[in-house]
């Protein structure tokens, strides 16, 4: 079989999220596709790597180049790219690192800026030390767009240096272990009988954290459902939502289905409808309930309406609401987000989760729950969004206090949660 050039795959990926606007997510499946798990693996690295240091990246291109490279040559801006973040960030050997980027340029069929690409990587070589106190004292040190850094500078005064910290380095993995199996304490046994290590939570009775990020296939039972990959914040959802057997549930935005499969697995006699706009993501759920041997309606459709796809009079004891958001609590799992959102979707946002909300909040029954979600850290997002809320809506209520989680290292991503009740004034 042919050897692929991963340089060259990590490049047009880069490309396509940088100059198309697509996500890494989205991209990579297919580009990998034909990859095994060592190729994959750093063709990966190599991707989501570069989304987390861009801005560093980019300054020591326009250090060492003169002209930038357009149109049909862009690519190979990218393919430059790659060969420095091997040469910063990797234990590849510098001269395999060089030699696989160059080659990079036939693959696609760029011949004649092999010299060129060669010359900048050789030229980075030798001026490296300058060329890193000189990013140093740059703004884009802290690796995020500047719209970004203000907004969390002014929500944030006092840990936005944390949260920026906690968003530049590598997300920690965090199952979800299946309580009708195992207990968090006898899974983490059988993981230390698997040669992995864990570490459970002092609050939360099924989270449990993997010291070093694991392939779900080297986890015992995870085809039979006995965990779930789920971030430690996220896990919160089912708890504040506290489903019980006898309740009939929306889960409203619910690909791919983390959080329904977690209520089935405290409820499992619950009646779940799991709706989503996506119907790409739709077929997520399936296969998580599958997965996990749970059963829900699952449906196509858009919060915005629901008397499209609601009976009228249906009502719900409990809705969980995992809001469309601008993903800002979870840019250490995507870094591609700071460069894809841009700061005028923030208030676009703000509006659809607004809709949703307002729209779907006559289908709570009076004295049911409502869970208002996001994975973001930005107010307007979530405390305001829930004020202004409960400032139109007579008959909600808050039920305690918001809790507005902030990614940390070793711990869970940032996420908002608000737990609202329906009054029958
Ligand atoms: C944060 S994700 C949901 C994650 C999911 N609850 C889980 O735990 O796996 C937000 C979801 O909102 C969906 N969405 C966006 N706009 C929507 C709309 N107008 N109506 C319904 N779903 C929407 C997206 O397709 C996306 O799947």
């Amino acid at each position: 079989m042919k050897k692929e050039n991963l340089r060259a795959i990590s490049a047009q990926a880069i490309y396509q999220v940088l100059e198309q606007g697509q996500s890494l997510s989205s991209i990579l499946p297919a580009l990998q596709k034909n990859l095994d798990g060592k190729d994959s693996a750093l063709v990966q690295e190599i991707c989501f790597g570069i989304m987390r240091v861009l801005p560093q990246l980019e300054f020591f291109i326009r250090q060492l180049m003169d002209k930038v490279l357009t149109g049909k040559s862009r690519v190979l801006h990218y393919v430059i790219m790659v060969g420095l973040y091997q040469l910063l960030y990797t234990r590849i050997p510098a001269h395999a690192a060089l030699s696989e980027t160059v080659d990079a340029a036939m693959v696609l069929k760029k011949p004649q800026l092999k010299g060129l690409i060669n010359g900048v990587l050789r030229q980075f070589q030798r001026q490296q030390p300058e060329l890193m106190i000189q990013f140093e004292q740059t703004q884009e040190y802290y690796f995020h767009p500047s719209w970004l850094l203000k907004r969390l500078q002014s929500a944030y005064p006092e840990q936005w240096q944390d949260i920026i910290n906690a968003n530049n380095q590598r997300p920690p993995m965090w199952l979800r272990i299946n309580q009708q199996y195992h207990s968090a304490e006898q899974y983490l046994t059988l993981l230390t009988e698997h040669g992995i290590e864990g570490k459970l939570h002092p609050e939360l009775p099924e989270a449990l954290q993997l010291v070093t990020p694991a392939a779900v296939s080297k986890l015992p039972g995870f085809d039979q459902g006995w965990a779930t990959v789920q971030d430690l914040s996220a896990q919160y959802a089912a708890r504040l939502l506290a489903p019980e057997n006898s309740d009939h549930i929306l889960d409203m935005c619910a690909a791919p289905g983390g959080k329904t499969t977690h209520i089935l697995e405290v409820a499992p006699k619950a009646q779940i409808l799991a709706v989503d706009v996506d119907s790409q993501r739709v077929k997520r759920i399936t296969e998580n309930l599958t997965r996990l041997k749970q059963q829900a309606e699952v449906k196509v459709g858009d919060g915005r309406y629901p008397e499209q796809w609601l009976d009228q009079h249906q009502q719900f004891d409990r809705i969980l609401l995992d809001a469309p958001c601008s993903a800002t609590g979870v840019i250490r799992r995507h870094p591609d987000i700071k460069w894809l959102r841009r700061d005028s979707d923030i208030a676009e946002l703000v509006t659809l989760q607004a809709e949703i909300l307002t729209n779907i909040w006559p289908y709570l029954k009076t004295g049911g729950i409502l869970v208002y979600a996001t994975c973001s850290v930005l107010p307007d997002e979530n405390i305001r969004q829930i004020e202004q809320f409960l400032s139109v809506q007579k008959n909600a209520q808050l039920i305690g206090e918001p809790l507005q989680f902030l990614p940390a290292l070793d711990s869970g991503d940032g996420f908002f949660y608000a737990k609202l009740t329906k009054n029958s004034a």
